[in-house]
């Protein structure tokens, strides 16, 4: 599935020094997705074929369709010398561009497709159930589409799956949530594919983050094993950001905003009283993806606090000293803790180490970093202040942890749009034959990634290059707790998520 791109030998390419000749090297190697139809050459001699509806249409022009070689660049950053990448160990993938393609491979009138949401709820849920409706019917006139009710577990139930149509879903995009239903926990490989069997599904888009996507990987290796033509196609969903490679997930942007009003109100708090501290505990699991942007969408926060980067209370170049000179200097401060920050520290204090708790997919719960943070710094800074301003105030924590607030809501017009593109772009991936697949925008391009490349990794964020994060210890001022790492390559290593993340692998 390596089809690395030859370039005429004889193309001039600049490079850092010696003959510009260099022979057929692959500029870049297209990481194709699997193909519902069998991924080698046989079976593509049987794959069908039919004239996509939409070149049917007269007004469609033909520059709409992609072609399959048409790709999406994943590394952005390119050591400036280098046009071409010669050694195929260094190339960087590259994504097969999203968009409808002129053949299909599915006859859309005997087509049936099922739709799921899974995990946390998230701004956008509905808005993508709506669009892969609403393309499926009126772009490919598909008859027969169908929402499982309440995540993976839906399809034990087929007797509850619910017919869609473009009225059901008329209004889908202005409401919070997930009209579908939701789940953690439930999953059954077997039995989710001896559904889709039954019910002669051939199209599943499911949406949902890192662990639904886990689960769809799943899906879609057992369909291939039992020779099922059915696309496996997801969208991935979920307030954290925490999906690697893809620029942002949908909801991403919507929770941020209702973080920063939350931010906004601590602030106001903070400033309404003597050394008013404002403290923020805000969703995100184990990225600092929301604390970050509405820390940095705010403007009025003095320390931001995230899973990525450790920190300490106590002593020079603590948060205790940090906080104590802001209040002293604007008699008020805000702080803003990501959930899945501290928890080291907290452990720490733990006597034994207990046994882990988990929700039921598995997710470590995390412990409450905010209260135990609002907590200690009363007492802190408490003794640290005491009797330094003239009346003799003590510091007054207002303490906020805005919880579901930042994601039951409906999504903003960004995340709409955001939903209508990775939609629709999975229906086309799906007619094209393809299968296993993640729509996502690269680089700003809605792309095909295959689920391989991202099951078991998560997006965190880059706190070693020049990215987001950096803006944020500029903003605040607050200590960087990062040391300074040497053997990182600042030139080669990219940020590939535009909201300044990078991959991190989980074991
Ligand atoms: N490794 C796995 N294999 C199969 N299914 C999984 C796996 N991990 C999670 N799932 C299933 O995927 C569904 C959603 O997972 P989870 O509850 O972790 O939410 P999520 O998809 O990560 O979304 P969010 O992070 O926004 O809550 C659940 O039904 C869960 O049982
Ligand atoms: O929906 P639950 O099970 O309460 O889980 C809450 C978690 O879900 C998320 O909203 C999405 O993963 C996290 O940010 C949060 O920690
Ligand atoms: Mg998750």
């Amino acid at each position: 599935f390596l089809t690395p791109v030859q370039i005429p030998s004889k193309t001039k390419l600049s490079t850092r020094g010696g003959d510009d000749d260099f022979g057929d090297v692959s500029l870049w190697r297209i990481e194709k997705v699997d193909k519902v139809f069998g991924d080698n050459a046989d079976d593509d001699d049987v794959v069908p074929s039919y004239p996509n509806p939409l070149s049917q249409k007269a007004r469609i022009p033909s520059s709409w369709f992609v072609d399959e070689d048409d790709a999406v660049a994943a590394k952005v950053n390119v050591d400036v010398h280098q046009t071409c990448i010669i050694d195929e160990e260094a190339a960087a993938p590259a994504f097969m561009l999203a968009g409808p393609r002129m053949e299909i491979a599915f006859d859309p009138e005997v087509s049936r497709a099922a739709i799921v949401t899974c995990g946390g709820l998230c701004p956008g849920l509905n808005t993508v159930v709506r669009e892969v409706v609403m393309c499926l019917r009126r772009q490919y006139g598909v008859e027969n589409v169908y929402g499982v009710p309440e995540g993976y577990r839906g399809f034990q139930s087929p007797e509850d799956w619910r017919p869609l149509d473009e009225t059901v879903v008329a209004n889908f995009h202005n409401l919070g949530g997930s009209v579908l239903g939701s789940s953690r926990g439930g999953y059954d490989t077997k039995a989710i594919v001896d559904s889709l069997a039954a019910q002669n599904i051939n199209m599943l888009f499911v949406i949902g983050g890192d662990g639904t996507l886990r689960g769809a990987a799943k899906i879609a290796e057992e369909v291939k094993k039992r020779g099922l033509q059915i696309s496996v196609a997801v969208i991935p969903k979920t307030i954290d950001n925490d999906i690697p490679l893809v620029d942002r997930t949908f909801g991403f942007e919507t929770a941020v905003e209702a973080a920063r009003d939350a931010i906004n109100v601590a602030n106001v708090e903070a400033e309404g009283f003597p050394l008013g501290l404002g403290v923020v505990k805000v969703m995100g699991r184990n990225s600092g993806f929301i604390a970050m942007h509405a820390a940095l969408g705010s403007r009025v926060v003095d320390l931001c606090l995230v899973p990525e980067v450790d920190f300490y209370l106590d002593g020079p170049g603590g948060i205790v000293d940090h906080l104590a000179a802001r209040l002293l200097e604007n008699n008020k401060a805000v702080v803003v803790v990501a959930e899945g920050a501290g928890q080291d520290l907290i452990a720490a204090e733990q006597e034994e180490e207990g046994e882990q708790v988990t929700d039921l997919s598995g997710n470590v719960m995390l412990e409450d970093i905010g209260r135990w943070l609002a907590d200690k710094l009363k007492t802190r800074l408490g003794d640290k202040l005491q009797n330094q301003t003239k009346h003799g105030d003590s510091v007054s924590i207002k303490y906020i942890d805005p919880s579901y607030m930042v994601r039951g809501v409906p999504p903003n017009t960004a995340d709409n749009v955001y939903c209508t593109h990775l939609a629709h772009n999975a229906v086309h991936g799906a007619f094209a034959g393809l299968t296993s697949f993640v729509v996502g925008s690269v680089n700003t391009r809605e792309c095909f990634v295959p689920t391989r490349v991202l099951v078991n990794k998560r997006n965190v964020i880059d706190t070693e290059h020049q990215s987001l994060w950096e803006y944020v210890v500029f903003d605040t001022g607050q200590p960087c707790f990062q040391t300074e790492s040497d053997d990182v390559d600042r030139r080669k290593d990219i940020t590939i998520s535009a909201s300044g993340g990078v991959v991190l692998e989980l074991e």
